[in-house]
């Protein structure tokens, strides 16, 4: 879909409130592991985002009829599987998709998925989704981009994931749950999007332990039943709305946020000197205390500085005065914005994951997203500049931030239209 790009006149503090949306990278898999029941489940903090639509046709292809039951309340209801593909022209739109493949084999013993798609700004392998699945009992071949999976038994046994995996983590604990097996997951991903999943399985039926430690037990059970779940609230975009208040040099409150969700985030932003005060469910953000420093960061797996909001923080240090050295080892080649920022002044140089950012005056320009969150630093870029910057590209930023222009006006940024909302169906 192609649409408007978005005008932004910046060079202007914001202030006051914003609310952040419940989390994308969370509600995603928990969208899909509705399909683990046969019974209704009704889901809260579904942020109207393209990639919620996109699960969504996907899931209807494959029997789930869902009905949006409040703006972002959602019932989903799976009485039986209808079709065990994921055609690619639905994966090829976004990197989650691909964890259907571990609920389709859960429900119905057998599974085609395409190669997934996503952001695109460099090589992402699922080689240790595989590699798991064919461990635990499943046969997998690969043939012309499509995995076609299948199990004759309950999935069972020990898999130790060779690197930190969210989808990877996800894949196999939806193939398992299930059954008469009992799967040990080691070196297992403790992001809080797996916590979140493995939260709304339990409270199904699902016996799953140690979500949040990096050994995951799943003891299969016969069948789930329905059930009322409410999505954890989106840190990313809450530390995306914490780098727009720091580069603006604005005092913001941010709310509906985990506070212990973001403390590598809160940790650096208070190390370039922004005051941050924590008050149940909300941060305030502060930077306008003192001038600010320049901070290194390299990007880990969670609890670590994530590498959703290493492009933001690019953006955000490319005008703090002095010497900031980014790396993101997790995404060596998630760089799309470097050129965009370099269109408005930045100064940025890249060696192989390493950025060193002097700091400089930013000006407006015409700039293009290439993905989700190259998008959000340019938004964040322009809001400090004065002049109108325009930037194309829009689709991305729909995939991750519900109703932008409109929230980004409520704290007093220019943002023209066109907003970002989707139609509601
Ligand atoms: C929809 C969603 O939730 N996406 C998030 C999820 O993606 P996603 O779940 O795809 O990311 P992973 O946690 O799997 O990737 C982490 C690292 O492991 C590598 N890897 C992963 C799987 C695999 O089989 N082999 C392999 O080598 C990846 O290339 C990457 O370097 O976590 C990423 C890392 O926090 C985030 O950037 C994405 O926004
Ligand atoms: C990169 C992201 O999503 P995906 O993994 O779906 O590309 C993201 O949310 O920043």
């Amino acid at each position: 879909m192609q649409l408007t790009p978005l005008q932004i006149k910046g060079g202007r503090q914001i202030g006051g409130e914003i609310t952040v949306q419940h989390s994308k990278n969370a509600a995603l898999p928990v969208i899909v592991a509705s399909l683990l029941t046969h019974e209704p489940v009704i889901l809260h903090g579904i942020p109207r985002l393209s990639d919620v639509y996109t699960i969504l046709d996907l899931l209807a292809h494959l029997g789930t009829v869902h009905r949006w039951v409040g703006d972002n309340s959602l019932e989903l209801h799976t009485p039986e599987i209808l079709n065990t593909d994921a055609p690619y022209a639905l994966v090829s739109k976004m990197r989650a998709s691909f964890i259907v493949m571990g609920a389709i084999l859960a429900r119905a013993g057998e599974a085609t998925v395409s190669m997934p798609g996503g952001c695109a700004w460099g090589p992402r392998p699922v080689d240790q989704h595989v590699k798991a699945f064919r461990a635990l009992g499943v046969e997998i071949t690969e043939d012309g981009g499509n995995f076609d999976a299948r199990r004759s038994a309950s999935l069972s046994g020990r898999f130790t994931f060779e690197l930190l995996t969210v989808g990877g983590t996800h894949n196999a604990i939806l193939a398992a749950v299930l059954g008469d097996g009992v799967v040990i997951l080691e070196n297992a991903s403790i992001d809080t999007d797996v916590v979140d999943m493995v939260e709304f399985l339990n409270s199904l039926g699902a016996d799953i332990e140690g979500a949040g430690t990096n050994t995951i037990t799943v003891r299969g059970v016969p069948a789930l039943r329905g059930g009322e779940y409410t999505v954890i609230p989106d840190r990313i975009e809450a530390g995306t709305f914490m780098m727009l208040a720091a580069a603006t040099r604005s005092r913001l409150t941010v709310n509906n946020v985990r506070p212990d969700h973001l403390r590598a985030v809160t940790a650096k932003l208070q190390e370039m000197g922004v005051e941050i005060t924590e008050e149940a469910g909300r941060l305030i953000v502060d930077a306008t205390v003192r001038e600010l420093k320049p901070v290194n960061i390299t990007t880990q797996s969670y609890p670590g500085f994530p590498t959703d909001l290493q492009p933001q923080m690019s953006a955000l240090l490319a005008t703090v005065p002095g010497t900031s050295v980014v790396q993101d080892p997790v995404y060596p080649d998630r760089l799309t914005h470097v050129a965009e920022l370099h269109r408005m002044g930045a100064n940025i140089t890249v060696s192989g994951y390493t950025q060193v950012i002097q700091g400089a005056d930013l000006h407006a320009a015409p700039v293009k997203a290439a993905d989700l969150r190259a998008g959000a630093a340019l938004f964040i870029a322009a809001l400090t500049t004065e002049g109108e910057t325009v930037i194309d590209g829009v689709q991305y930023l729909n995939r991750g931030y519900e109703r932008l222009g409109e929230r980004l006006r409520g704290i007093g940024a220019s943002v023209r239209q066109p907003d970002l909302a989707l139609a509601m169906d």
